[in-house]
């Protein structure tokens, strides 16, 4: 695809990447239209389906609330939409919160007292909820009860507070940040992976059905070769190759038109943008492909630190493309690779050509001449 590293800026730090996997404004309204509403409408995680069916279809057997779930795993691979199908396979209804919006264990419990008999509480983001919001949990998780404390000092007393028994599915992007009592209590912890290609190629299938979108083959190849393993990802590329194709062509995806509208929005086909491309490129180009450290590599691209380091490189590491090293940030020949640049022949390889090649030479390979 056409790429002019010299002239193209990366985004800014708050501009909105195609690729982010974090839900955006557009995303939010079409999602809903987008999910899955059962566990057979589900594609992929396939070990995580047929787990998460047994421990329904237990508790539906038994007439009883199913066990606490943790989700965990990167944004956009479906743990709302698994809450969803855990309320839905439950026929109980669902009340969506996340740890941030619970600042105080007063907020909590007032969630907590308020659910339903069976209904599933989503917790998202449950790591960053406050400490003693989390203590609460533990009680309420355990023996569906909590100690609310009323009055201050010493003379605060606990009153004890019977809840219906309920579901708490957690769900979270770092499953190591959360204390092991917490993760103890879940009954069922589930680690989501990103899809494979061709899971993801079934994800762009059924959207465009539901978008009443045209894609042959092809074109669902494309686009999810593009989509950094993540089904958010790959409905998001989707709907801008939908509008390429409508504005450009007929209105069918095929590969060529995926491959011209991604092209206009600067996701190649590995699904790097112009933010991981200028990384790469200012990796290789100015500093030989490395080994140098982030604040550097940050000022030649004109990024902040952390938007180098959290929005860009961790896609770019589980490409293979570039090593995170105590000396600093490496580029992998894969780098070299993508960007169509030929890797600087390093003088102890220099040194080791100029044997093979010089009469008389100690190399092992051809001596001219000879
Ligand atoms: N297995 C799947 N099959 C089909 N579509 C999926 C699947 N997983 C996710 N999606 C789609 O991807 C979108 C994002 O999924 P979802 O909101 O559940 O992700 P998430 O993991 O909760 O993200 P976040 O961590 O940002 O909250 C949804 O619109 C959903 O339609």
């Amino acid at each position: 695809m056409d790429w002019d590293e010299n002239t193209t800026a990366p985004p800014t730090e708050g501009e909105e990447r195609l690729v982010g996997a974090g839900a955006d404004g557009e995303d939010q309204a079409v999602e809903a239209a987008l999910r899955p509403k059962d566990l057979g409408e589900f594609i992929g995680q396939a070990k995580v389906r047929e787990q998460l069916d047994l421990v329904l279809r237990a508790a539906r057997a038994r007439g009883s609330a199913a066990d606490h779930v943790l989700l965990s795993g990167a944004p956009g691979l479906g743990k709302t939409t698994l809450s969803m199908i855990i309320a839905a396979e439950m026929d109980a209804p669902i009340r969506i919160t996340s740890g941030p919006a619970i600042q105080h264990a007063g907020d909590l419990a007032a969630i907590l007292s308020s659910l339903q008999e069976g209904e599933v509480l989503f917790l998202d983001e449950i790591h960053r909820m406050s400490r003693p919001a989390e203590e609460m949990l533990y009680m309420a998780m355990e023996d569906y009860r909590v100690d609310v404390i009323v009055g201050k000092g010493p003379g605060a007393t606990a009153i004890p507070l019977e809840l219906p028994a309920f579901t708490l599915v957690g769900a979270t992007t770092r499953a190591g940040l959360l204390p092991p009592p917490l993760r103890d209590r879940f009954g069922f912890t589930a680690h989501m992976e990103y899809y494979e290609p061709a899971e993801l190629e079934a994800v762009i299938h059924r959207s465009a059905r539901l978008l009443d979108v045209s894609t042959d083959a092809e074109g669902a190849v494309e686009i999810a070769g593009r989509s950094r393993g993540t089904p958010r990802i790959a409905n998001r590329l989707l709907r801008r190759v939908r509008d390429y194709a409508q504005v450009k062509a007929d209105g069918v995806i095929t590969r060529e038109i995926a491959s011209r509208a991604l092209a206009v929005y600067e996701v190649d086909e590995r699904g790097l943008d112009r933010l991981d491309r200028g990384v790469l490129h200012a990796l290789l180009k100015l500093f030989g492909g490395g080994p140098v450290g982030l604040s550097t590599l940050a000022v030649a691209v004109g990024e902040e630190r952390e938007t180098v380091e959290e929005v860009a490189e961790p896609f770019l590491v589980r490409e293979g493309l570039l090593a995170r090293t105590p000396r600093g940030r490496v580029a992998t020949p894969a780098a070299w690779a993508h960007l169509g640049l030929v890797p600087p022949v390093s003088p102890q390889q220099a040194g080791q050509q100029t044997a093979r090649h010089t009469p008389g030479g100690t190399g092992q390979g051809p001596v001219s001449g000879a």
